[in-house]
């Protein structure tokens, strides 16, 4: 099956670091690959090598087959939404404004809007019940529906790809659960950052597990998310069972068990919970 997107040996640094070390992995058409991994793992940062915040000190990115140092921006543009953490430049505009801007890809200097437009607005809008926010200002919106503002502006940009960095931060359980079902009935490929194990688990096909820069594993939620792969990466015990509505992985961790919380994180070794028992 063709690739919608080849990272290979993605590589980026900033003062002799490497932030991002050396990562590949490939998406299929339709896939949602979720990016998890303890903070400061580089998740963002793979993000923004991704769809060209970063210039790439080794590596390279294709995208629907052609590599993106060879396409201009617009090219991107029309092949790859963004919905980043902090979207400040949107914050005054209207919702419409703001999904309006999903046109921007498509259309030349001069271009009007035509009829399709706006009907494409409109449905992306209803799609995401915000219709009836329309003219509302974005920064006025509750969080759920700022993302779903975002969702619309991509659906109206009809990328082949949507990159996602955390798009339930902030969000109620309802919203978490409404955002990620929402995009995965959009039929595009997805990658999401991802901090919720379960939700990853639950919403992803595949799991990109990261630490300091590198990849740990990618498998699905079942293969990856095991009791001591997590261990090793967040230092924590947990048991691995079944979501009893999903049939997903459910990750349950313990408390910390450190006697000496000022330990760094990356020094710290896991303490087993005794009898704890364990389906993986
Ligand atoms: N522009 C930059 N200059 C210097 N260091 C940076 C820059 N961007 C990121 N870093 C560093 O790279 C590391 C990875 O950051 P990144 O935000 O990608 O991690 P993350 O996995 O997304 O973390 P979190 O889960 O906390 O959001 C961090 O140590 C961060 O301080």
């Amino acid at each position: 099956m063709a690739m919608v997107l080849e990272a290979n040996n993605l590589t980026w640094q900033v003062d002799n670091k490497k932030i991002v070390d050396q990562i590949s992995f490939s998406l299929k058409k339709g896939e949602t690959l979720g990016i998890v991994g303890p903070n400061g793992a580089g998740k963002t940062s793979l993000l923004k090598c991704l769809y060209r915040g970063y210039p790439l000190s080794d590596g390279d990115i294709k995208i629907t087959g052609k590599n993106l140092g060879d396409v201009d921006r617009k090219y991107i543009a029309q092949k790859v939404a963004v919905v980043a953490q902090h979207h400040d430049s949107v914050f005054d505009l209207t919702v419409f404004d703001v999904v309006h801007m999903g046109l921007l890809p498509h259309k030349g200097l001069f271009d009007r809007d035509n009829s399709e437009d706006l009907q494409l607005i409109e449905l992306a809008l209803k799609k995401v019940d915000l219709f009836e926010k329309s003219t509302q200002i974005f920064k006025t919106l509750s969080g759920g529906e700022q993302q779903r503002c975002l969702i619309a502006r991509a659906i109206v940009q009809r990328p082949s790809i949507l990159i996602m960095d955390e798009p339930t931060n902030h969000l109620d359980v309802f919203y978490q659960h409404q955002i990620l079902e929402l995009v995965n009935k959009l039929e595009l490929s997805l990658v999401i950052t991802i901090h919720d194990l379960n939700l990853a688990a639950q919403y992803c096909d595949r799991l990109l597990l990261m630490a300091e820069g590198k990849v740990i594993a990618i498998d699905t939620p079942e293969k990856l998310l095991t009791r001591e792969r997590l261990q090793q990466v967040f230092k924590l015990d947990c048991i691995v069972d079944k979501n009893p509505f999903t049939e997903s992985p459910r990750i349950t961790f313990s408390g910390t068990n450190f006697a000496d919380l000022t330990v760094e994180p990356d020094k710290r070794e896991c303490v087993k919970t005794v009898g704890i028992k364990n389906e993986n």
